[in-house]
């Protein structure tokens, strides 16, 4: 999972769900709309209140939370300037998965990942209620049914990204959590003081949900959630991270630039693509600079030098997929980023990748023990450069370009039907469907990587007899 605080760590919290509040409220005078804003705006001075009864004036100096367009948000309380320490919250403030009840920890399966057992955290002092230490953060997370996390889609809305990693990688986090579930379940079996009696496989999964879009690790080994800092939101041109200084036991984040008083300030999730952000965090945007495409090179079956070639790439350091029998998949998947040069020296496609497609169109062993042979002359790796064969290499390329362009047709095909799904969004905007947008946000930038990879590749193709005279590296 990525995360909030940089690199590997994912946990936020929304904004309270006002559909859920005005449920409660129908009866009163009061506008539910009204009655919600207030309700969240008490939520927000508690929470600032329980923030500084605990000694956290650090944390709130230069900011104070308060509501944007993509919820709660954190705001200077005056001029800040790019390189100044924003905030320091300490260790007192960070809960760690090491937090939950003792007599849970003991009771744990050993396989139980950090995660769940953050979930599990999360649970207890939900149950706990008004009398949890944690009780105005708690209130400020998102409720039940408000997370917009892939794991949460329905099957046809799943149908829209269906090109994309994102699918399988939301199948594989579903089965995850399910998996998690059936090994802690005998734990809230047996703990019905500590987590209540009505926590069910949807009630973790939200948890476990929460948890992803509010937690991180801050390069370290463990796992954090940070009250107050999780209400930062993600711009993905900010270079601010949370760092986590071990030796004073505090988590801290300097500005990367200068703020005005009263101007929302951001921090970075990490450079997350489009897939990242709609599975971890429930959000997409609209032209992500991060976004990548995960491309699939396999070798054939059929392919009567399968075995030699397989072998050369493990050799030389490449390796295939094991498919879940045990048997050699003879692939992998490449991440490709977008081109931003045609004519560039070809950064975005990995070398990596045109390397496989150079070994998958070899034809004879000679062919292989040259490959090999070329690669221990320099650095070890494998058909790095381009064919010293003209033809051989725009065959490679070729290859790569009709793999590009058949990724282009699908994509396509599903961005018209998303297109079509979110037309029948704007003709009744009371019917907001966030899903088919960011779903159109994953399918467009997925789209954007794949053109701009091809006309690389086109514009390389033309120009192959030069590179093949100077044998340069691209
Ligand atoms: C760590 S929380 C940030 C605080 C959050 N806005 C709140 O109301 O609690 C992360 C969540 O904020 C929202 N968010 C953060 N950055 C965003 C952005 N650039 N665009 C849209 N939503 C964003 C998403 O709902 C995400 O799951």
């Amino acid at each position: 999972m990525a995360g909030v605080w940089g690199g590997t760590w994912s946990r936020v919290r929304c904004i309270g769900g006002p559909s859920a509040v005005c449920a409660s409220l129908r009866t009163h005078v009061v506008s539910p709309v009204a009655q919600v804003h207030a309700e969240v705006q008490q939520d927000q001075s508690e929470f600032v209140t329980w923030l500084r009864g605990r000694g956290e004036d650090d944390a709130c100096s230069a900011l104070t939370v308060g509501m944007s367009t993509h919820g709660r948000a954190l705001f200077a309380t005056r001029p800040i300037e790019a390189g100044e320490r924003v905030l320091r919250v300490s260790g007192n403030l960070i809960i760690t998965p090491d937090k939950l009840p003792m007599e849970v920890l003991e009771l744990l399966p050993k396989g139980v990942s950090e995660w769940a057992r953050l979930a599990l955290f999360l649970l207890a002092e939900q149950h706990i209620g008004q009398a949890s230490e944690w009780a105005p953060y708690i209130r400020c997370l998102p409720p039940y049914g408000s997370l917009h996390s892939t794991i949460f889609w329905k099957k046809e809305e799943m149908e829209m990204v269906r090109y994309s990693s994102v699918h399988r990688e939301t199948l594989q986090r579903k089965a995850v959590i399910g998996a998690e579930f059936a090994s802690v379940l005998p734990v809230l079996q047996q703990c019905p003081h500590i987590f209540g009696d009505q926590v069910t496989h949807a009630s973790f999964k939200h948890a476990y949900a929460t948890e992803g879009c509010h937690v991180g690790n801050c390069g370290l080994q463990w796992l954090m959630q940070v009250p107050f800092v999780d209400f930062f939101n993600h711009d993905a041109e900010c270079q601010a991270l949370l760092s986590y200084d071990e030796e004073k036991a505090c988590a801290e984040v300097v500005a990367d630039r200068n703020y005005a008083a009263g101007a929302q300030v951001f921090i970075s999730y990490g450079r997350l693509p489009n897939t990242i952000l709609a599975l971890d965090f429930g959000f997409t945007l609209p032209f992500n600079p991060h976004d990548q495409v995960e491309v699939w090179m396999g070798l054939s079956r059929r392919d009567p030098l399968r075995k030699s070639k397989l072998s050369l790439l493990h050799t030389h350091g490449m390796p295939t997929l094991l498919h879940t029998d045990g048997s050699d998949s003879g692939g992998n998947s490449f991440h490709i980023r977008e081109v931003k040069s045609v004519i560039g020296r070809g950064k975005g496609i990995p070398h990596a990748l045109r390397a496989f497609a150079r070994v998958l169109c070899a034809t004879s062993t000679h062919e292989l023990t040259e490959l090999g042979a070329e690669a221990g002359r320099h650095d070890g790796r494998l058909a790095r450069r381009p064919l010293k064969s003209c033809s051989k290499e725009t065959q490679a390329m070729n290859l790569l370009l009709a793999r590009f362009e058949s990724l282009i047709h699908q994509h396509s095909i599903a961005a018209l039907q998303i297109a079509e799904a979110c037309r029948g969004t704007k003709q009744s905007p009371a019917k907001k469907k966030p899903n088919a947008e960011m779903a159109s946000d994953v399918v467009a930038g997925e789209l954007r990587v794949l053109y701009s990879a091809a006309a690389w590749i086109r514009h390389h193709y033309t120009s192959i007899s030069v590179l093949t005279t100077s044998h340069a590296v691209v």
